[in-house]
C-alpha cells in the first residue's frame, strides 16, 4: 500500500476561540482543548517514535510546561489507520474537563440537521460485496482468516459542517460513547462516536475493551433478545472475536505482570448496534510504559484490520478501494505519565467545508456472507446519519433505494 500522508496541511489555532479545537468524551466527562502550544507530528511506525526520540521530545515539552506553571500538560489527536503516515498529534495551550450532560445541556439544540445536496455512494454495493468475495477466495486460498473490509459514504451538504454541532449531536445521542471532534488538517476535522476503547491507562492499570461480532439494535424488546442470543451464540461471530480478544491478550501480555481475560464474551449496546464484548484488565510490569506505546503495540488489532495482521493489511489495500487515512486509526489524549486512553476512530467521519465522508467496516470470516457483511455496514453507518435525522433515507442505499435519488451514485472500478 503506497504511503500517502492524509494531513493537508496544519490547521492554524490561536486558542482564541471559544470552541474547542479538539474534545473526547469519556465515562461523563469531556475533555476540551483550545489552542495549540506546540505539535509533535510522529509517525507510530517510524524509528523516531520506535527508538524514543519522540518520547524525549514529547518530555522537554513538558517539562518546559511545567516549568512555565502549567500543572498537568497533555498531548492530544489522532493516530491514521496505516502507522506508516504522520498522527496529529498536539500539546494544547489550554484545556478542561466537563461534565458531558453538562457540555451537551449548555450547547442546548444547536441544529445539526442537515441539508443534504448529494450523497455519493463512492464505493456502492456490488463493488463491496465483491471485496468481501474475494476475501472470501483468500480464507480458502492464503493464510488469511480474517479481514475488515470498509467502505466510504459521502455527504455533500448545502452548508459548511459545524463540527461543534456534530460533536454535541453526537454526545447527546451516544452518552456512552467515545465521542471526538480532531482537527486532522487544515479545514478537516474527524469526528465520531466511537464505542471501543483500544486502551485506558491510569497508573499501573490498563484496560482494552475489544469489540467484534456485531447486530443491528432491534425496536421490538423480544426480537432484541433474540439477536443478543444469536449473536452470543453464532459461532462466526465469536470466531470473528476470539482473533481479537487473542491478538490483544498477545500484545499486551508482554507488558503485564497480571492480566485478565474473561472466558467469553459479553454483549454490549450502543443505541444502533449490539456487539460481542470482552473487557480485558491487567497491572503494568513496568508502569512507565506510556498508553501511546501500548496503543502502538496493539494496532490494528483484528478488529479493524484482520488475521494474521499483515496479509489482513494488504488485502485491505488490494480490496477496499479507497484511502482510509484517519477511519480505523486511533483519537485520545496522555499526560505526562503515560496515563491516557485512546479511542479506535470508527462510527465517525471526516468533515471538510460542505463536505463529509463517512466510513463504516465489518469483518469478514469464512463463514460470511457479502449481503449480510454489507447491511452490518449501512446499520454502522446510522450512527453518524442519526446525529442529522439522516438515516431513515440513507440506510436503505444500496439495498433498494433508486439509483435517481442518489446525486451522483459512482461506481469504484
Ligand atoms: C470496523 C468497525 O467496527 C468494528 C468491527 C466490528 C465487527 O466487525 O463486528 C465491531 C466493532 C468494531 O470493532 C466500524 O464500525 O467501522
Amino acid at each position: 500500500m503506497d504511503v500517502i500522508s492524509p494531513s493537508a496541511g496544519d490547521f492554524p489555532s490561536d486558542g482564541d476561540s471559544p470552541d474547542p479545537d479538539f474534545v473526547f468524551s469519556s465515562q461523563g466527562k469531556v475533555l476540551k482543548s483550545f489552542g495549540i502550544a506546540e505539535r509533535l507530528p510522529v509517525a507510530l511506525n517510524s524509528p523516531d517514535f520506535t527508538g524514543g526520540a519522540w518520547d524525549e521530545r514529547l518530555r522537554n515539552a513538558f517539562r518546559a510546561l511545567k516549568a512555565k506553571g502549567v500543572d498537568n500538560p497533555i498531548v492530544v489527536g489522532a493516530v491514521p489507520f496505516d502507522s506508516r503516515q504522520p498522527a496529529q498529534l498536539f500539546i494544547p495551550r489550554r484545556y478542561e474537563i466537563a461534565d458531558a450532560a453538562r457540555f451537551v445541556r449548555d450547547a442546548g439544540d444547536d441544529g445539526a440537521a442537515l441539508e443534504v445536496a448529494g450523497i455519493h455512494e463512492t464505493i456502492n454495493r456490488r463493488h463491496y460485496e465483491s471485496a468481501v468475495g474475494q476475501a472470501l477466495d483468500l480464507f480458502r486460498t492464503t493464510a488469511l482468516k480474517k479481514v475488515v473490509l470498509s467502505r466510504p459514504l459521502d455527504i455533500e451538504a448545502r452548508r459548511l459542517f459545524a463540527p461543534q454541532s456534530l460533536a454535541h449531536a453526537l454526545l447527546r445521542q451516544n452518552p456512552g460513547a467515545f465521542v471526538f471532534s480532531v482537527p486532522v488538517a487544515y479545514g478537516q476535522t474527524l469526528i465520531g462516536a466511537s464505542p471501543e476503547l483500544l486502551i485506558r491507562k491510569t497508573g499501573r492499570n490498563i484496560v482494552s475493551n475489544p469489540l467484534a461480532g456485531s447486530a443491528r439494535r432491534s425496536p421490538s424488546r423480544e426480537e432484541e433478545e433474540r439477536r443478543v442470543k444469536a449473536l452470543l451464540g453464532s459461532q462466526k461471530d465469536k470466531t470473528e472475536h476470539r482473533y481479537v480478544v487473542d491478538a490483544v491478550r498477545e500484545a499486551l501480555s508482554g507488558h503485564c505482570a497480571t492480566l485478565s481475560v474473561p472466558e467469553g464474551p459479553s454483549v454490549i449496546r450502543t443505541p444502533t448496534m449490539l456487539h460481542l464484548s470482552t473487557e480485558i484488565a491487567g497491572e503494568l510490569a513496568d508502569p512507565s510504559v506510556s498508553s501511546l506505546r501500548l496503543a502502538h503495540a496493539l494496532h490494528p488489532t483484528p478488529a479493524i484490520c484482520g488475521t494474521p495482521t499483515d496479509p489482513a493489511f494488504d488485502a485491505i489495500g488490494r480490496l477496499e478501494g479507497y484511502a482510509r487515512n484517519w477511519y480505523g486509526g486511533m483519537v485520545g489524549w496522555m499526560d505526562s505519565q503515560g496515563n491516557g486512553e485512546w479511542a479506535l476512530s470508527i462510527r465517525c467521519g471526516l468533515a471538510s467545508g460542505r463536505n463529509l465522508r463517512l466510513y463504516a467496516g465489518a469483518g469478514v470470516v469464512a463463514d460470511s456472507k457479502p449481503a449480510a457483511e454489507w447491511e452490518e455496514t449501512a446499520a454502522k453507518l446510522t450512527t453518524m446519519l442519526n446525529a442529522f435525522g439522516l438515516s431513515a433515507a440513507v440506510a436503505t442505499a444500496g439495498s433498494g433505494m433508486a439509483g435517481s435519488e442518489m446525486a451522483g451514485l459512482e461506481m469504484a472500478s
